[in-house]
């Protein structure tokens, strides 16, 4: 597991581009065959990625000090691959593409598989501390509920900006109070419309909150330009498929792509609020 820690935005104000990469970045998570995971000091969030070609457990390694992954942590997961399983406790769940898990605190035992490996299952992993068990389900965008699946809820499914913005997209909240209990843990998928190409702009920031996001579904000779710092002093990292990039609380998060793309946020911290945010105002930023 890799470790970060926390950084000033005074620090930040000074960093070249490489060290802003350093910091914030997170590249090479879908290994095939592997378990990545990245630990931030801030708000104690993991951010990982899972990629099985035969079935791979999820272990606590030496950082947790813990006996397993989850003994006192949630877990949530959207597979951005081909179809898969996670075995959690005995139980087997069906996860196909753009379907996602919430795992409750105390699950000792996960496993990640994948229906075919020869186009494995992608699973996309937030994580953070717990302090209550709230039960384990399969999250479905579409379909019939039914025992343990739980179906993203019209209200959950939010259409935002034009496309005179470039900021056409549609937002699906995944874990969220009212949906998905969870201690702290937020997650969700925000899709841009063809011709859209900035998401959460106009930006904000939320002190009460962290935040990370993982772009996905950008062709290889595409990039999303992420933009983060505070508002009057901002920076940017080119971010290509499938990387993250981690936004501590004091920082607005915002892309602006060479074309359309999809990204999943996570989200944790102090509140589980989705629309406490601090808008800044396009005129202010610098
Ligand atoms: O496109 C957007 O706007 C978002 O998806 C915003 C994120 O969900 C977010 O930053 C929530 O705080
Ligand atoms: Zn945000």
């Amino acid at each position: 597991m890799e470790l970060r820690t926390a950084v000033s935005p005074r620090d930040v104000k000074h960093y070249t581009t490489e060290r802003l990469r350093e910091e914030f970045l997170i590249q090479n998570l879908f290994v095939p065959g592997e378990i990545k995971l990245v630990y931030s000091h801030i708000d104690r969030i993991i951010t990982g990625a899972a990629v099985p070609v035969s079935p791979i457990t999820l272990t606590a390694g030496d950082e947790l000090r813990a006996e397993y992954f989850c003994q006192r942590r949630e877990l949530g997961v959207i597979n951005i691959g081909g179809a898969g399983m996670i075995t959690v406790d005995g139980k087997v769940y069906k996860v196909g593409y753009k379907e996602a898990m919430y795992i409750g605190m105390g699950s000792k035992e996960i496993i990640f598989a994948s229906e075919d490996e020869k186009q494995p299952a992608k699973f996309y992993l937030n994580s953070a501390p717990a302090h209550k068990t709230y039960p384990t389900v399969l999250i479905k965008p579409e379909g019939t509920p039914e025992e343990g699946v739980v179906i993203v809820k019209d209200e959950n499914k939010v259409e935002l900006g034009t496309l005179e913005d470039a900021n056409h997209r549609v937002i699906c909240k995944y874990i969220l109070p009212g949906q998905v209990e969870s201690c702290q843990l937020e997650m969700g998928m925000t899709k841009l419309e063809p011709g859209s190409v900035w998401n959460t702009m106009p930006c904000h920031t939320h002190d009460r909150r962290m935040e990370v996001y993982l772009y996905f579904d950008i062709p290889e000779d595409a990039f999303v330009m992420h933009f983060m710092g505070e508002p009057d002093e901002t920076r940017h990292i080119v971010m290509r498929n499938e990387e993250a990039v981690i936004s501590p609380s004091w920082s607005i998060h915002s892309g602006c792509g060479s074309r359309a793309y999809t990204f999943i946020w996570g989200m944790v911290g102090e509140n589980q609020d989705f629309d406490d945010m601090d808008g800044v105002d396009n005129r202010d930023l610098k």
